[in-house]
């Protein structure tokens, strides 16, 4: 079975993944995405610096991208060499087009994705076409990072706030644990109409570490889909 049979979408991913990739230049500090468009990035980066002789240093948003980023011979560095990222370029859940507002995390990255993506001066996000919505938490839940301890009464905070609140678990029944090892909780919101709003009251919840709503960080979006290439930057910008 072929990568476009198992995940239909995964042409896309690959030809908006190869662009994006195509923004790094040699000397450059990149942050590494997670997830099945980052992994596009990463595998690219990797032939670039096999075939092209590209020279970068990279911090990966997983202990996963970490794997593979060693596995493609893309050298590592860490915020103490490396405080500010030249790019970081990563996948997302969801994206409102005018603003640029995205929801992460569905693979439980999103602290990591999120202190990366805010150490970097282009923060490029790569998704498939299907991937926009009209407003933030039509498609998919936001997921919400909290620590293991109380973990239930922060639960009920997220769903004072007008949240279903599930706690995401593995197949077995077990909590899934971040690589921080925190849970995640999906909140499923009637709808997200006044994100900055909500992130406030999210970050108002003690035991809440971080959420996925990516607001006013993506400096460009580049999609790809059944009508081609589309890069968009903020209205504004
Ligand atoms: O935020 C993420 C992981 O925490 C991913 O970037 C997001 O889930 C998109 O993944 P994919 O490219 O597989 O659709």
């Amino acid at each position: 079975m072929t990568a476009t049979q198992i995940d239909p979408a995964a042409a896309f991913k690959q030809q908006c993944a190869v662009q994006a990739a195509s923004l790094v230049q040699t000397g450059m500090a990149v942050g590494l995405g997670t997830g099945s468009t980052a992994k596009f990035v990463v595998a690219e980066l990797g032939r670039r610096i096999r075939e092209e002789g590209l020279r970068i240093t990279a911090i990966p948003t997983s202990i996963v991208t970490e794997k593979q980023a060693r596995e493609e011979g893309i050298p590592l560095t860490s915020f103490g060499a490396q405080p500010e990222l030249d790019i970081a370029i990563d996948g997302a859940d969801e994206i409102e087009p005018k603003t640029l507002n995205l929801i992460k995390g569905l693979g439980g990255a999103l602290l990591w994705e999120k202190i990366v993506a805010s150490a970097a001066r282009q923060f490029v996000v790569v998704a498939d076409a299907s991937k926009y919505v009209d407003h933030l938490g039509m498609r998919c839940p936001l997921p919400v990072e909290v620590i293991p301890f109380g973990w239930e009464n922060a639960a009920r905070k997220l769903g004072n706030l007008g949240a279903q609140v599930t706690p995401r678990r593995m197949r077995d029944g077990s909590f899934f644990l971040t690589d921080e090892k925190n849970l995640i909780m999906d909140c499923v919101f009637p709808a997200i109409m006044e994100p900055e709003k909500l992130s406030h009251a999210l970050y108002n919840i003690v035991g809440v570490v971080e959420h996925g709503l990516f607001l006013h960080m993506a400096t460009q979006t580049i999609t790809a889909g059944p009508d081609g290439i589309r890069v968009l930057t903020p209205q504004g910008s």
